[in-house]
């Protein structure tokens, strides 16, 4: 078995999955990149897929703080006072949010294989809410939910506090990190997991830069590409793999 650059690597035995949310199960970085292009633009400025990547996955207030101060706009801008400006906009975005092609799918499956599956998210509370409320039938089938906000979540990703919190509430307790699979889009989403002992699919949005590939065990262009066998999970029915 080889990943993208032809490397053999070995997989390890899976038993649990854990999903990121935004970028792999809902399609909702575009909101934010909408809202952070029209911000900066206010101070003649250019949102890029550099600033993005550092953004992307981490807590609310420290991607706000990166924003401001990789842009150079941290003298007329407080992180606090960009989460406030970008407010109104995200609440009237989230709440359209649709999932990405084949998350309903593999979510839907692996549930009804009896593999546990779960969430965990940068995402706050008030925002889950308002981007999952058109999908709540997915969402019901997680074992659990670990937000950004959560007490055990001290540091955002790259930090592996939320893996970590999602791997120890499954039924029957803690599950040892190197049986889990976690599915990422994000840059630090791929070093949380990696952080926390766990083996990951990274499905990137094709605009960032190859080199934050590396970090993950196998990269897929969308989750319909994923091929549950190749994890020792069951098999899909639908197409035979
Ligand atoms: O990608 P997630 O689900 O960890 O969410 C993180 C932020 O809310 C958006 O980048
Ligand atoms: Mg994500």
């Amino acid at each position: 078995m080889a990943n993208y650059s032809g490397v053999v690597c070995v997989r390890r035995q899976i038993s649990h999955v854990i999903f990121d949310m935004d970028g792999l199960l809902l399609d909702t970085e575009k909101f934010y990149t909408q809202v952070q292009e029209i911000i900066l633009s206010r101070y003649n400025k250019t949102f890029d897929w550099t600033l993005k990547a550092k953004m992307m996955g981490k807590k609310a207030i420290e991607s706000a703080r990166i924003f401001v101060q990789e842009s150079g706009i941290s003298d007329s801008l407080s992180p606090e006072q960009f989460l406030v400006e970008r407010e109104d906009m995200l609440q009237s975005l989230f709440p359209t949010s649709e999932l990405m092609p084949g998350a309903s799918r593999l979510v839907s499956h692996l549930h009804a294989k009896g593999v546990p599956i779960c969430v965990a998210t940068g995402s706050h509370r008030r925002h889950f809410e308002l981007k999952t409320q058109r999908h709540h039938e997915i969402f019901s089938l997680m074992h659990h939910v670990v937000l950004g906000d959560d007490p055990e979540v001290k540091q955002g990703k790259p930090s592996p506090d939320g893996f970590l919190a999602a791997s120890k509430r499954f039924e029957g307790g803690q599950v040892d990190p190197s049986n889990i699979l976690v599915f990422e889009d994000s840059p630090s989403g791929v070093l949380a997991a990696k952080n926390a002992g766990m083996s990951v699919v990274m499905v990137p949005d094709p605009r960032l830069d190859k080199s934050f590939l590396d970090a993950a065990d196998q990269v897929l262009n969308s989750l319909l590409d994923f091929n549950p066998s190749e994890w020792g999970l069951p098999a899909f029915e639908d197409n035979g793999n």
